[in-house]
C-alpha cells in the first residue's frame, strides 16, 4: 500500500488557514485533519479534541518529554504541537493528512518528512491580513500587533515551501490547494510508473544472463 500524503498548510495568523482547511475538508472528505495540542486557552465555541487538545503548560511539557509530538513550537506565548502517533498511523494506512501549523513547526516537519507537501497561504495584502485578524474578534490589541509582527517574519520564510497560494477568495484558494494535492498524487504515481519502466529492461537483461 502507498503511504498517504503529508500536507502542511502554514501562513500568518489570520490569513485564513482554518477557514480554507474547513472548506478543503468539505471538498475532500477523505482528507484527515491533524488536531494539534496547545497550551492556549480555548476561544468561544472551540471544543477540546475537535479544534485542539487543550493542555496546561505542564501537560504540554510532559508531552514533549514523552516524545509524543512530531514537532512543537512556542508562538506568541503559547505552546502548539502536532501529536506524533496519529500522523504516523494515518500515513501508514495510506491516508492523506493535513497539518495546519505555523512556520517554525513546518520547518521541523520538513526535516523529518522532506517528501511532504508544504503549502504557504498568503493574504492578498498586509492591510487585508490585519482586517481579518481584527474582524475575527478573538485577539486583544496587543496580541494583534504581536501576531502581525510575527506574520512579517513568517512571510520571509516562504522559500522553505513548495507552493504559495493567495487566499483572496476562500473557494479559489481551496480549489488551488485541492489541485496541488491531485498533482502531487499524480507525480508520485508517475514516478513509480517511470521507475518500473526503467527497471524492466535491467531486470529482463539480468534474467537473460541467468
Ligand atoms: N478569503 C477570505 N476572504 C475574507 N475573509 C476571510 C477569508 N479567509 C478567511 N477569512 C476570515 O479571516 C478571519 C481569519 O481566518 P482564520 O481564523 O481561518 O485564520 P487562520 O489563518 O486560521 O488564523 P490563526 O492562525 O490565527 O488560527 C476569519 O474571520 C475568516 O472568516
Ligand atoms: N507549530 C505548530 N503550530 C500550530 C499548531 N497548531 C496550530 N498552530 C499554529 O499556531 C498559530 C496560532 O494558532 P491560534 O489557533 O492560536 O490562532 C497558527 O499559525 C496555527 O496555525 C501545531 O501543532 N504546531
Amino acid at each position: 500500500m502507498n503511504r498517504g500524503l503529508l500536507i502542511v498548510l502554514s501562513g500568518p495568523s489570520g490569513v485564513g488557514k482554518g477557514t480554507v482547511c474547513t472548506a478543503l475538508r468539505g471538498k475532500l472528505p477523505e482528507l484527515i485533519y491533524s488536531v494539534s495540542a496547545t497550551s492556549r486557552q480555548p476561544r468561544e465555541g472551540e471544543r477540546d479534541g475537535v479544534n485542539y487538545f487543550f493542555k496546561t503548560r505542564e501537560q504540554f511539557q510532559d508531552m514533549i518529554a514523552r516524545d509524543a509530538l512530531l514537532e512543537h513550537a512556542e508562538y506568541v506565548g503559547n505552546y502548539y504541537g502536532t501529536p506524533r502517533e496519529f500522523v504516523e498511523k494515518t500515513l501508514a494506512e495510506g491516508k492523506d493528512i493535513i497539518l495546519e501549523i505555523e512556520v517554525q513547526g513546518a520547518i521541523k516537519v520538513k526535516e523529518k518528512f522532506p517528501e511532504g507537501v508544504f503549502v504557504f497561504l498568503l493574504p492578498p495584502s498586509l492591510n487585508e491580513l490585519r482586517q481579518r485578524i481584527v474582524g475575527r474578534g478573538t485577539e486583544t490589541q496587543a496580541t494583534i500587533d504581536h501576531r502581525l509582527s510575527v506574520a512579517i517574519e513568517e512571510m520571509n520564510l516562504l522559500y522553505h515551501y513548495d507552493y504559495a497560494v493567495v487566499n483572496d477568495q476562500i473557494d479559489s484558494a481551496c480549489s488551488r490547494i485541492s489541485s496541488i494535492i491531485t498533482a502531487e498524487h499524480c507525480k508520485r504515481e508517475r514516478f513509480l510508473h517511470e521507475l518500473f519502466q526503467e527497471l524492466k529492461p535491467i531486470t529482463a537483461g539480468e534474467n537473460a544472463e541467468r
